[in-house]
């Protein structure tokens, strides 16, 4: 039978094996977190693609930890129940009720649909929220406002938004240790056991952070982090950074993803990538070839 034109040669197969075994000694024994947007998640086939890259992952030896968004699927279901959707910094406005809806997706739908796929690809994951085990703590995070015309900025309140203040990292080492591929959801919960909304690529970061990882991958639905007309950005620093800030070349959604990124290099994890999950594969493209897909932050450049 002749193959399909679309089905890469014999030679081409191999040598794109033999090209990812450096990257495959290289992070075999590490962990990487792996951040899945919601945004990057809208199309049955990208799930598909991301999960069996994470069970692939696993195979050669290296740890991958996932945390996920699901902002555009919480939006969906809040309109279903004709509840505004409002957003301070890139930070969901969360009520009472918003809360209820931010648990059900994320900790239910979106959460068991990513552990559902990566299982069926022949992987073991364990899907859990952060209030499982305590696994992240939180506590309610103050938000400053300002805008040009206040002299000084205004402290808001968004409801139950939290931050994290630490991650039980044993829980996820022991997972991993057994062949599980931790699956989390953003969120955390506090000492009286209230449950807080955490932005996911705050977790994600805090998560790369306290177990030490070697690289933050962020899955988003643009190309990278880009300038106004629209060139990805990379080897950014912190300066830079706070500039395209304050000429509103950052907004909404990257705030977040790029202070995590910044935050995450600094505090020892070696690389972050912000990279584009609207490709197929995206994940083994940035682990697995020279490609350089996306922003890539380093703490060489970060200071
Ligand atoms: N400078 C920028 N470069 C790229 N995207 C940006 C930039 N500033 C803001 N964004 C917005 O950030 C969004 C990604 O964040 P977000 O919507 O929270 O996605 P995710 O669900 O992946 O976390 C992009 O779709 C884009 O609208
Ligand atoms: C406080 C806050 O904004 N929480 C986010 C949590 C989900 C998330 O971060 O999803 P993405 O990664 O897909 O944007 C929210 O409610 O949308």
């Amino acid at each position: 039978m002749t193959a399909p034109s679309s089905v890469n040669s014999p030679q081409t197969t191999v040598k794109v094996l033999s090209e990812a075994l450096p990257y495959i000694q290289k992070f075999s024994g590490k962990t990487l977190v792996i951040k899945y947007g919601g945004n990057a998640m809208t199309q049955d086939d990208l799930i598909d693609s991301f999960c069996r890259d994470v069970v692939l992952l696993k195979e050669v030896g290296i740890n991958p930890v996932v945390v996920h968004g699901g902002g555009p699927q919480i939006g969906d279901l809040l309109k279903r129940l004709n509840i505004e959707s409002r957003f301070v910094n890139g930070m969901r406005v969360t009520d009472s009720e918003t809360m209820d809806v931010v648990q059900m997706v994320l900790g239910g739908l979106v959460n068991k649909e990513i552990v559902s796929q990566i299982n069926l690809a022949g992987g073991k994951a364990i899907g859990l929220t952060g209030k499982d085990g305590q696994l992240i703590k939180a506590k309610k995070l103050k938000v400053s406002h300002k805008t040009p015309e206040m002299t000084a900025p205004e402290i808001i309140d968004i409801g139950h938004v939290g931050e994290v203040e630490s991650v039980d990292t044993a829980l996820i080492e022991m997972l991993a240790s057994r062949d599980f591929i931790p699956v989390i959801a953003p969120i955390g919960v506090d000492a009286q056991g209230a449950s807080y909304n955490i932005n996911a690529d705050l977790v994600a970061g805090k998560i790369a952070d306290a177990l030490k990882a070697e690289k933050l991958i962020l899955l988003t639905n643009v190309a990278g982090l880009q300038n106004k007309e629209g060139k990805v950005l990379t080897g950014l620093t912190t300066a830079q950074v706070d500039e395209l800030i304050a000429d509103g070349t950052i907004y909404g959604g990257m705030l977040p993803k790029i202070r995590c990124a910044l935050d995450a290099v600094k505090d020892g994890v070696q690389s972050a990538h912000i990279i584009d999950g609207r490709v197929p594969h995206a994940t083994l493209l940035e682990i697995f070839t020279n490609a350089g897909v996306g922003t890539l932050i380093t703490n060489q450049i970060s200071s």
